[in-house]
């Protein structure tokens, strides 16, 4: 048994089950596809969040194939766009907002070895399981940071330090935003994660983008691979420095979303 802060993970006593390993999907559909270094590190992700799920509710989300689209797939197709899978030269500095169980970071980090990618999430009990989730895996573009997007958006050394921040299940996409444009420089771009999405959605954020310095510049629509749910993918553009008053004080953007 090894310990991770102050979570215990048992060994398993069955095997891992496995991934599939669909590489013409990811090839079809990001234009990439995992080395066999990368493909480990996604199969001992798998294996390591199962092995703790019980005991930390990291995701509901358990069988192979399920794991496989809603969190690997569904982290990496966002940023196909950005064009990070095959740029090697590109080495983007990423915030993940809410992380949670590691995602979408955790893939992205897997897939993009030349970024740095912070894990940010208020709850600590999730970061310690990461820490040693990411020193188990050897992951050394990774690193945690505790605590509330609304304050971190106060502090100097994140404010306007990131090229992209990455916000998946955390809250409405205002909310999402406010979290996540203060963190961004100049010219960096916040993809928030959606399900379903409409024309109304998109006419009711533009006014809290607008006061946050951001712009939505796309808007991608998809199918997932294998369930064939919709998807929708929103890149906001930072074009002007966020006022100070952003973020709000810890509870009122979901209190009072702009
Ligand atoms: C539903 S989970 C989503 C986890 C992950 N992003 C995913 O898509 O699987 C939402 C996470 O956001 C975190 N969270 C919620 N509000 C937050 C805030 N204001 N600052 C930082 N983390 C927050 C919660 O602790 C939780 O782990």
């Amino acid at each position: 048994m090894s310990r991770v802060g102050t979570v215990s993970i048992a060994a398993p006593d069955a095997p891992d089950p496995l991934l599939p390993e669909p590489n013409e999907l990811w090839q079809e559909t990001c234009d990439w596809q995992p080395d066999a270094a990368q493909a480990q590190l996604l199969q001992a992700l798998y294996a390591r969040t199962i092995a703790v799920n019980r005991q930390l509710n990291l995701t509901r989300i358990i069988s192979p194939e399920d794991f496989w689209e809603k969190h690997l797939w569904d982290s990496l197709r966002a940023i196909a766009p950005l064009g990070w899978l095959n740029a090697g030269a590109t080495a983007p500095a990423i915030v993940d907002i809410g992380t949670g169980g590691g995602f979408p970071g955790l893939p992205i980090a897997i897939a993009v070895p030349q970024a740095t990618v912070a894990l940010n999430d208020a709850t600590r009990k999730k970061l310690a399981f990461l820490d040693g989730l990411v020193a188990q895996l050897g992951l050394e573009n990774v690193r945690t940071l505790a605590g509330r997007a609304e304050a971190i958006g106060h502090h100097p050394g994140h404010r306007a330090r990131y090229d992209a921040a990455m916000v998946r299940a955390v809250g409405p996409p205002s909310v999402c935003a406010e979290y996540g444009l203060p963190l961004l420089k100049i010219g960096g771009t916040a993809v928030l994660y959606r399900g379903r999405w409409s024309n109304a959605d998109t006419e009711a954020l533009r006014p809290a983008l607008a006061q946050l310095g951001g712009e939505l510049v796309e808007i991608a629509a998809y199918k997932t691979p294998l369930s064939r749910s919709n998807r929708h993918c929103l890149y906001v553009r930072k074009r002007a420095k966020t006022p100070s008053a952003f973020p709000r004080a810890i509870g009122i953007p979901t209190k009072t979303p702009l």
